[in-house]
């Protein structure tokens, strides 16, 4: 298990991150979600032991990540542009990785290389960024980590490679435990694979949960009445959101599903219908309940 506890990061007396607390389950994939600049890549970053929080702890299976090499190599953090020796090759990079990590896997190198299709005695730099991040990809996965640490995998990766990155990781994650710590602005890639969301926001969490909670626990409501909404049901509801047409209102409310359901029929509405909200949704209301423009989310 991952243990975030109380994390506290600045940059240049600017606090980045405020008592950031959390833990990640073994063989969970957890979704890090959030506007830009949130903090998220910090986040990560701290995580992974790279950057040294000015208070608090990271610690992996009761094992603190900062400056513990041993925790450190059973973890790997792959960041949004991945790093290369210059000149070096796939296989140039993998010898060094072989002797950096003591579990390297050479058979998994060579499958995942051979799945990919990537030239392994190309100097990398000359890959396509898209390459680059599969090439990262085979080299942390060679190396057998416990927890993979993945800021934006998907960036630049077109659809049939996303697809075959997705069943790899959820193959590691069901065949050998491994946990998954990714950030993304893909919604809908991260509800595809995410058991547990978090959304950062000015680098607090604004919601940090397990996904069927969370999407168990905020509906989409279309409501209409003979007369009138009646008041005393918009207040007595959780409404995030809300958009009236004509008579016909609809809504974003938060609350239990048969809460809401059963409060809502004891107004005898002549429409009424409930429906789940996608994550992607849930993100934007929830942004635009601390303030965040709809529009900014929208235009990424
Ligand atoms: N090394 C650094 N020195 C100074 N400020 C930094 C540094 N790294 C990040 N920041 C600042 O920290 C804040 C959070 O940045 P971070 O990259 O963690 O956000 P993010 O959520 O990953 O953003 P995005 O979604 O845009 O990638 C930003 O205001 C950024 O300018």
């Amino acid at each position: 298990m991952i243990e975030i506890k109380s994390i506290n990061k600045a940059f240049e007396g600017t606090k980045i991150l405020h008592d950031i607390s959390f833990s990640v389950q073994k063989a969970s994939i957890y979704g890090l979600l959030g506007s830009n600049g949130a903090g998220k890549t910090t986040l990560l970053k701290t995580i992974a032991g790279v950057l040294k929080p000015e208070s608090g702890e990271v610690s992996v299976n009761a094992q603190p990540v900062y400056e513990n090499i041993p925790t450190k190599e059973t973890l790997f953090f792959i960041p949004d542009q991945p790093f290369f020796f210059a000149h070096y090759s796939l296989t140039q990079m993998a010898r060094f990785y072989q002797n950096t990590y003591s579990r390297w896997d050479e058979d998994r190198f060579q499958s995942l290389s051979k799945l990919f299709g990537i030239d392994p005695h190309k100097n990398l730099h000359k890959f396509s960024k898209g390459v680059q991040r599969q090439a990262a990809f085979i080299l942390a996965l060679a190396t057998q980590p416990n927890v993979l640490i993945l800021d934006e995998p998907m960036d630049g990766l077109d659809p049939v490679v996303r697809k075959k990155a997705k069943s790899v990781l959820i193959s590691e994650v069901a065949n050998r435990d491994m946990t998954i710590i990714i950030s993304s602005h893909n919604l809908r890639e991260v509800e595809d694979i995410c058991d547990h969301i978090g959304i950062l926001h000015g680098g607090e969490f604004l919601l940090e949960k397990e996904l069927d909670d969370l999407k168990s626990g905020i509906h989409k409501v279309q409501l209409a009445f003979k007369g009138d909404i009646p008041e005393q049901l918009f207040s007595d509801l959780d409404i995030l959101h809300n958009e009236t047409r004509g008579s016909v209102s609809l809504c974003i409310v938060r609350g239990d599903e048969q809460r809401v359901r059963s409060l809502i029929q004891s107004y005898h509405p002549v429409i009424f219908d409930l429906l789940p909200l996608t994550l992607e949704e849930i993100f934007v209301y929830e942004m635009e309940d601390v303030g965040y423009a709809i529009q900014n989310i929208m235009d990424q």
